[in-house]
């Protein structure tokens, strides 16, 4: 069977939070890690999320494995290639929506294409081209601060025009999509006439991103987060309800989080699951030192997985954060930080553990890479942007886990996650 929908996502927490959309939304929906090896059975599967770790990699690298990952959906029949970004745009001057955008267009012939990080769930609307995170200007939300990209502009046409080198950025307006997709295409048009073939494109509500799927889902690609998987999935799947799954059921074992997003959604979070369990906070100079701080936290993991599940972060404050990236380098840290993740990861599952619930997007790629799942099944929504998953293939198959968004869920997240996984 030919896919409908083919998706490429630029983190894992993204990757399952898409998926989850398009599940909610009539899709059966896969959610891979890269592109699958042969013999991952696509029979009854509607739509497949491809998850890349390319958000915050040199531009060249992220252009190479998006393009191959959008060859092989294409491969696998899917007219229409959504490429899956960040609600809150993360990237940097240098990349890499910009430049992976740029690439697929050019791959697929695409005259023209729409972009919204729009996604109202979860707070995050788009007017006159600026972005929104719950009613604050993405520039004085806390994404002003994020440790790998921190956003400082909240005019989307200025922070992609910064990407996309002499190709020239335009923006369709609230009032044009309130009319409906035929006139969002006659705006493309003559967006395209004018040598603009990207537009950001404004949603404030649900209905916005339905006349946005209605108009995207005829061209070969768009750009976007959930908000516009759900316009997509809702053009597609008119009639279809998909059946409910079996992936969430229980699979028995030890259970934990793990912690390394520094959001201040995260932080809140961990201080309120630290009132239920037992909670260690990593000492991140010492990761950096090479010390013992693996083991340590795999001994004192140890000592109490065994009465309740546990969390480990390696989450700071902002302040934290910046002293530590002053000492070594922001990528440095970030990058030792995430393989030390990884590392407690799988020291947790040799240790037993079956459930494993992971805060932050590229602490959740380093964490998955390592254990080597292949690809995850949708479960129940935990909260907005946030499913069950279970893992497919490879010696850790039926594992249930979930991968956080650091901005995603309510305080009491880590303890509604545990006690939807059994
Ligand atoms: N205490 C810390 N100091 C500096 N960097 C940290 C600290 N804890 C985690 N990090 C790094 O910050 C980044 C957080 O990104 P990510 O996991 O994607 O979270 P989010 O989902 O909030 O974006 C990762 O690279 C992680 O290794
Ligand atoms: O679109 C979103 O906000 C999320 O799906 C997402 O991409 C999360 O990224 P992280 O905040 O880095 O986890």
């Amino acid at each position: 069977m030919s896919l409908r929908l083919g998706c490429i996502a630029d983190d894992y927490t993204g990757a399952s939070d898409l998926a989850n959309t398009l599940t909610r939304n009539g899709l059966r929906t896969v959610q891979t890690i890269g592109v699958p090896a042969a013999g991952l059975p696509l029979a009854d599967v509607d739509a497949v999320v491809v998850s890349l770790k390319s958000r915050s990699i040199a531009a060249a690298d992220a252009v190479a494995s998006s393009r191959a990952a959008a060859r092989w959906l294409r491969g696998q029949g899917a007219a229409h290639v959504m490429f899956k970004i960040c609600s809150t745009f993360d990237s940097t001057d240098a990349g890499n929506i910009g430049p992976v955008t740029l690439a697929l267009q050019a791959d697929g012939g695409v005259e023209s294409l729409l972009v919204t990080p729009a996604f109202p769930e979860t707070g995050r609307t788009v007017y006159q081209g600026h972005l929104f995170v719950n009613g604050v200007p993405l520039n004085e939300s806390p994404l002003k601060d994020h440790p790998l990209n921190p956003m400082r502009d909240s005019n989307l046409v200025r922070v992609l025009q910064r990407q996309c080198g002499d190709a020239q950025i335009g923006l369709i307006d609230a009032e044009v999509v309130a009319r409906g997709p035929a006139a969002i295409l006659t705006r493309q048009r003559e967006l395209a006439q004018q040598h603009r073939g990207i537009a950001i494109i404004d949603a404030i509500r649900e209905s916005d991103l339905l006349a946005i799927g209605a108009a995207a889902i005829g061209q070969k690609l768009s750009v976007g987060a959930s908000g516009l998987g759900l316009g997509l999935a809702r053009a597609l799947a008119v009639n279809s309800v998909a059946k409910p799954s079996d992936a969430g059921a229980p699979v028995g074992g030890l259970a934990a989080c793990l912690v390394g997003s520094c959001s201040k959604a995260t932080l809140e979070q961990i201080d309120a699951a630290a009132q239920f369990l037992p909670v260690l906070r990593l000492r991140t100079e010492n990761i950096m030192d090479n010390s013992a701080e693996i083991e340590d936290a795999l001994e004192w993991a140890a000592a109490r997985l065994a009465t309740a599940p546990v969390l480990i972060a390696s989450s700071g404050s902002t302040e934290e954060v910046a002293s530590l990236q002053e000492r070594y380098g922001r990528e440095r840290a970030g990058h030792a930080i995430e393989q030390a993740m990884a590392a407690i990861a799988a020291g947790l599952v040799a240790r037993g553990v079956r459930r494993l619930v992971v805060g932050g997007g590229e602490t959740s790629g380093a964490v998955i890479n390592r254990l080597g799942i292949s690809a995850f099944q949708l479960g129940p929504e935990i909260a907005p942007g946030v499913p069950v998953l279970r893992s497919l293939g490879g010696k850790d198959a039926g594992m249930l886990l979930a991968l956080k968004s650091g901005n995603f869920g309510g305080q009491d997240f880590f303890m509604r996650a545990l006690a939807m996984m059994h």
